[in-house]
């Protein structure tokens, strides 16, 4: 018993840039501290969370140098040896130090210096009577409580009052009526999670029964899969009938979706076909809820959680099946700090668990169709429509010499609108929010920059606002040119704000919505906007990535696509692939149902190799081209890559700093540095900015040259004076 209440030597994890725990005692006062659970700790002037990542360790540091903790956060691991270990690879893989990467991992309301609260609770409904007596009970009189009570017995378990209200509007007296008549009764339910109800799986087709098939074949252990699937395939039904099995064994399941895949649709779709406690985790919910759905996962009460990136952290004890859909997106990637990409911590978390993942595109990462050639994961096709549709035919507009009304030109305004006139809707996609990219002096050619970036301001509100897109600095716009004072200032080219406002003026019978990060800002917006677009209320929308994947519009027959222009030519090699998979995804939203549909594409680049490779052959086509181009160059998924960013407020700085970098790569003819060089736009807010490839044909061999950087850096000279980091097959190099 005494030795209980020795304190112990335990290493403790936070969130500060330094690797390496650091070690501290616990006091006799506090429950024990185990591995997994967080604590307060005095570090330097300020305090922090961290988490125990050891415990009686023998210390480096003198005993009488070492502190003893603030408090014990938990009464229980916030992380399991499960997660642990996941995440020790992750901090590894991604040359970040462990404490950043826990804290990256937890929800917000985790990372505060409070204890944590108990997992809240909320209100439900369980049937009393089995559904069969539920069934046989006369409520003729009581049309609404004979729905409620046929939806809470037939989902076998507790439904929450909110999902109720939610789902049949303001029933509270009819539930309680259903209370008082004892068929119903009150119980408790975790916070953070909905039950969902049972609903009925379509008959398979024979394509997707096949697929089916080879993911059963793919065996229960670590089994990954690419699932490819042309748009409007059915992966979504495939995922379920997989997760259905997992389910009904008592495990649980983790759906990854990107943010703006995550739609309203699909957790609707989730929560009316499984009568399982469902949790959501994205942007839009609160650090409360977040927290929540974290401890129900953790604690097992959670069966599915659906969510974002950083969902694939959660932890789920019974975890029995990882899904990504959308495994192509730049949206699992992070972009600062622990820059890891969740598709492939999730196939690490699968391997670890031993337990399958599928990942399905309509247009995969090269990287997962190289993996999937290479047997490294099953890979599984759908090649045809569910709905037996036929894939929309796609067509070029060449723009070269047309005038364009607020970007769209006269023979898409003419395709668009038998559509509209036979009640079907369309779809205009542009990849640019705001009124215009550009404003322009039409004496003397000036263009509104912005002072702290080397890119020009974007009009918004009309010609009355700038804004810059890289930094956030906004302006009210000039009446004049500065430069010669001409009243001559036009807006050049277009974004959504000024593509729907010409639609508008083109068809002003015509219901339009935009949507975009701007007019998303409002919580519960998307939502409803998407609603209207189901219900038919809208027939024309307008707006950014935000509509290119997984919607599934049944009257959404005509897709114009404004500007795939700018994939052609950057500087980035990723960009046609994001094009074509852009391209793909958008025109793959039409003609999904009965009616057939068509998908236009404004160019002024018609013969480009690259958009005729995506015509003629498809992604597939496109992507085996790209591939045997990446081979040719050594690029990804051939060659392996880490990007060294630096960037200071003077301009030499991070080009001096990261020459020095690459003189201490060790000569090996199996690594090369390409660079270093200023980055595409060299000055983003306020800072200079320079780049420093590191490529190794074996990926093996670019750890150790990243962890002597991440040893030296530090003390190079004039590192002091630059911000650097390190990115892991870096996704985006501009
Ligand atoms: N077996 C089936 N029988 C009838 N309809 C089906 C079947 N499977 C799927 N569907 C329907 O086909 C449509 C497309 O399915 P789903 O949204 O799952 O496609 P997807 O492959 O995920 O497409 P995308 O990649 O474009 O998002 C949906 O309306 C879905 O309800
Ligand atoms: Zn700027």
């Amino acid at each position: 018993m005494e030795t209980a209440f020795q304190p112990r030597l335990i290493r403790v994890a936070v969130p500060v840039p330094l690797h390496g725990g650091f070690d501290y005692l616990t006091r006799n006062d506090m429950p024990v501290a185990t591995v997994g659970m967080r604590v307060l700790v005095q570090f330097g002037r300020r305090k922090l969370v961290g988490v125990i990542v050891a415990v009686d360790v023998q210390s480096d540091v003198a005993a009488k140098r070492l502190r003893a903790i603030d408090a014990v956060l938990d009464d229980s691991p916030v992380f399991d040896a499960g997660q642990l270990r996941l995440l020790r690879w992750a901090a590894r893989y991604y040359h970040c130090p462990l404490g950043e990467a826990l804290a990256t991992a937890l929800p917000v309301a985790l990372r505060k210096t409070r204890t944590d609260k108990a997992q809240s609770r909320h209100r439900g409904w369980q049937a009393v009577a089995s559904s069969e007596a539920a069934a046989t009970t006369n409520l003729s009189r009581a049309p609404k409580q004979r729905l409620l009570l046929d939806c809470i017995a037939a989902s076998g378990t507790a439904i929450a009052h909110s999902s109720l209200l939610a789902r049949f509007g303001a029933v509270t007296a009819q539930l309680n009526a259903l209370e008082k008549r004892g068929l119903i009764t009150a119980v408790e339910l975790p916070g953070g999670l909905e039950q969902g109800v049972a609903g009925t799986a379509p008959a398979l087709t024979a394509e997707q029964q096949a697929a089916m098939q080879a993911l059963y074949q793919a065996g229960d252990g670590f089994a990954p899969a690419l699932l490819e699937g042309v748009t409007g395939s059915g992966k979504t039904e495939i995922y379920f009938q997989r997760m259905a099995t997992v389910l009904a064994s008592g495990r649980q399941v983790l759906f990854l979706a990107p943010e703006i895949g995550l739609t309203p649709q699909l957790i609707e779709r989730v929560r009316s076909r499984f009568a399982a406690a469902i949790g959501v985790l994205h942007s839009q919910r609160s650090e409360g809820e977040r927290a929540d759905v974290w401890r129900a996962a953790r604690a097992g009460d959670a069966d599915i959680v659906v969510g974002t990136r950083s969902a694939v952290f959660t932890p789920m004890p019974k975890l029995g099946l990882i899904i990504v859909d959308e495994e192509h997106d730049g949206s699992y990637k992070q972009q600062d700090g622990f820059r890891y990409h969740a598709r492939d911590v999730a196939l690490r978390r699968a391997q670890l668990a031993a337990i399958p993942i599928v990942l399905g595109s309509a247009t995969p990462a090269l990287e997962s169709l190289h993996n999937a050639e290479a047997a490294r994961y099953a890979h599984v096709r759908l090649a045809n429509r569910a709905t037996g549709a036929v894939m929309p035919p796609i067509n070029v507009i060449d723009v070269r010499s047309r005038p364009l009304l607020g970007g769209l030109s006269e023979p898409l305004l003419a395709r668009i609108e038998p559509h509209l006139a036979a009640g079907n809707q369309v779809m205009i996609f542009i990849n640019r929010r705001g009124f215009a990219p550009k404003l322009i002096c039409h004496d003397c050619g000036w263009v509104a920059p912005c002072v702290r970036c080397d890119a020009p301001l974007t009009l918004h509100g009309g010609i009355s606002r700038l804004q810059c897109h890289h930094c956030g600095a906004a302006e009210i716009a000039p009446k004049k040119c500065p430069a010669c004072s001409s009243e001559q200032l036009l807006a050049l080219g277009a974004g959504t704000e000024r593509v729907a406002g010409a639609l508008r003026s083109r068809f002003p019978q015509v219901a339009i919505a935009r949507f975009d990060r701007d007019s998303m800002a409002r919580k519960g917006r998307l939502e409803a906007q998407l609603a209207d677009v189901a219900s038919g209320a809208t027939q024309l929308l307008v707006g950014t990535q935000m509509l290119a994947k997984g919607h599934d519009f049944a009257r959404l027959t005509c897709v114009g696509v404004l500007d795939v222009d700018g994939g052609l030519f950057s500087a980035d090699f990723r960009a046609a692939e994001h094009m074509a998979q852009l391209v793909t995804q958008v025109a793959g939203r039409a003609g999904r149902a009965q009616r057939p549909g068509e998908v236009w594409l404004q160019t002024r680049h018609p013969e480009h190799p690259l958009l005729q490779r995506l015509l003629s052959g498809g992604y597939a086509g496109f992507a085996q081209a790209a591939l045997s181009e990446r081979r040719e160059a050594d690029l990804p998924p051939f060659g392996h890559l880490a990007l060294l960013r630096a960037e200071a407020h003077g301009e030499a700085e991070p080009m001096n700093f990261l020459s020095a970098a690459a003189a201490e790569v060790a000569q090996d003819a199996h690594l090369a540095c390409w660079g270093p060089v200023p980055a595409p736009m060299q000055r983003r807010a306020g800072r200079y900015r320079a780049h420093l490839l590191l490529h190794a044909m074996d990926r093996h061999k670019l750890h150790p040259a990243l962890d002597h950087w991440q040893q030296v850096l530090p003390d190079v000279p004039g590192a002091s004076r630059v911000r650097w980091s390190i990115d892991v097959d870096p996704q985006d190099l501009l």
